[in-house]
């Protein structure tokens, strides 16, 4: 991203619902290095200690004030009323740097409510004197970036889209989801829910492109995005003149219940969850349907395959670096990805691959039943650790189905109930089968490579951020590794 700068813009007009005013002039931009030596020694205490901040474990070397803009309450003044809007680069040993997103108040007393929120009091710079504060949790703040939300056009370089048909009734009350996260929702009055990404890379994320595309296709299995807002920083790379999605709001399913709660549920009294199992199948099969009419996809030729398998290869051998316990399952491991890349040379029988716009990361956790029964998906950033343009290329479907398959067997294992997920896995497979025509388990080749890569992930993911949780995949693991493919 380019130039530090500060911008400083007036007021937000008030409106009325329905009402689209113009958005004022184009504000002024200032570069103020004051602001950042000010924040600097605040956010080398507080980054480190938020769920979403990557680098954990590593010294943090350096920050760099990628832009600072001030969003203004109507007839708001600097200072204790605003919001302000901070995109910082974190140089860390041993990795690219993270831009983040922090949205901060400040105030001159907290109220205790807020007081955990707070990365405390800024010295010098234009907060000199204030307490900082993390401003999704402060009402009033939160509530200010709804209505920022309601109004199409640019503040500084931060732009916002609304939809056009997206009326915003006032006075709906904000609150901190509390759901365990990667990133930060607020949920306003049980009608929508604005979903702030923290680590943000340079382009559109494809949480807002799939959801975007999913809506206007007509699919009833995804939430609405009805607004959205953007950095225009160019950023490096191929998606320099992309803007950088930076927060979606998206209509609440209110009364839905997490697939991942449910089935520790079921799990839990031996229960029988075989028909949310199938639905659920369906319902993923439907989504994969939609997105493959509504965007790219092709059939995959040999070595399009063997680069597949090249890259979960890859995978293995780096996470079996990081993690010693996964060493032992390695070379076992590793016939999973050779099968795979002989299917793609012919070596090996298969059906035709294609590749296409999928979820990414699809797990229990990322599927809400809604009171009526119905299942809708939720949260297609894809795999967070995984480079943006890796997360918005095609890929098989099936790769969504052993996620999910694997997310049966995280929710036995987590209850010591194996025989639970091999059922449940069973039923979401015929369900897939039921509307895509494909059944997963006729395909082995292909899902055992899947599930052992996702697998392997989350021998990753486990160990950096949930050790107690690492004999989960570990578990996996040792199965896959004796496993040949039926
Ligand atoms: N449209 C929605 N309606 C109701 N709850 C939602 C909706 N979207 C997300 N949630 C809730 O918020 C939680 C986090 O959302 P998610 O998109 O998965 O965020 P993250 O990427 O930070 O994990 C979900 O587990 C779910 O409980
Ligand atoms: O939902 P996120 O986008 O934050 O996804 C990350 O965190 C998930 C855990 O919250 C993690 O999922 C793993 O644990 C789940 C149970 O908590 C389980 O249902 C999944 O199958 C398992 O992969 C996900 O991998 C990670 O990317």
């Amino acid at each position: 991203m380019s130039d530090s700068s500060w911008t400083r813009v007036p007021p937000v007009p008030t409106t009325t619902p329905g009402a689209r005013p113009a958005v004022p002039d184009p504000p002024v931009h200032t570069t103020d290095p004051g602001l950042l030596r000010s924040l600097e020694p605040l956010l080398r205490s507080w980054l480190p200690r938020q769920r979403w901040f990557a680098g954990k474990g590593l010294p943090i070397g350096g920050f760099r004030l990628v832009a600072a803009t001030e969003l203004m309450p109507p007839g708001g003044r600097l200072g204790p009323l605003g919001l302000l809007h901070v995109l910082v680069d974190v140089e860390q040993p041993g990795r690219p740097a993270d831009c983040y997103q922090l949205l901060l108040g400040a105030h001159p007393l907290l109220p205790s409510a807020l007081v955990r929120t707070a990365l405390g009091p800024a010295v010098g710079g234009p907060y000199d004197g204030l307490t900082l504060y993390d401003a999704p949790h402060d009402p009033r703040l939160a509530a200010l970036l709804l209505e920022r939300l309601r109004l199409p056009g640019r503040t500084g370089r931060l732009r916002f889209t609304t939809e056009p048909h997206a009326v915003f009734p006032p006075g709906l009350t904000p609150r901190v989801s509390t759901a365990e996260q990667s990133n930060t929702s607020v949920v306003y009055g049980d009608a929508y829910i604005l979903k702030l990404f923290r680590r943000v890379s340079p382009g559109t994320n494809p949480d807002l492109e799939l959801s975007l595309a999913l809506a206007k296709a007509g699919s009833q299995r995804v939430a609405e995005p009805v607004a959205w807002f953007e950095s225009l920083e160019p950023g490096p790379g191929p998606t320099a003149e992309e803007p950088t999605t930076l927060g979606v709001l998206q209509r609440f399913l209110p009364g839905s219940s997490d697939g991942w709660a449910l089935a520790l549920a079921s799990v839990a009294e031996d229960g029988d969850f075989r028909s949310e199992a199938a639905a659920l199948g369906r319902a993923t099969a439907e989504v994969h349907a939609s997105l493959a009419a509504a965007l790219p996809a092709r059939a995959l030729d040999g070595a399009a395959l063997e680069r597949i398998a090249a890259g979960m290869a890859r995978r293995l051998d780096e996470t079996a670096a990081e993690v010693p316990a996964v060493r032992q399952y390695a070379d076992a491991l590793r016939s999973a990805f050779d099968d795979l890349a002989k299917l793609g040379a012919g070596t090996l029988p298969g059906a035709a691959v294609t590749a296409q716009r999928i979820h990414g990361d699809l797990h229990l956790g990322q599927a809400l039943r809604r009171p009526g029964g119905e299942w809708v998906l939720i949260d297609f950033e894809g795999e967070p650790a995984r480079p943006l343009a890796e997360r918005r290329g095609a890929a098989p479907p099936v790769q969504d189905v052993a996620g999910m398959l694997r997310s049966f067997d995280y929710a036995a294992h987590h209850s010591g109930n194996g025989p639970w997920a091999a059922r449940h896995r069973d039923a979401y497979c015929t369900g897939y089968a039921a509307v895509s025509g494909t059944d997963p388990r006729e395909q082995p080749v292909l899902i055992r490579a899947f599930e052992t890569d996702k697998a392997v992930y989350e021998a990753r993911y486990e160990a950096r951020h949930r050790p107690a949780w690492l004999p989960i995949p570990l578990s996996a693991l040792a199965r896959l590794s004796t496993t040949a493919p039926r």
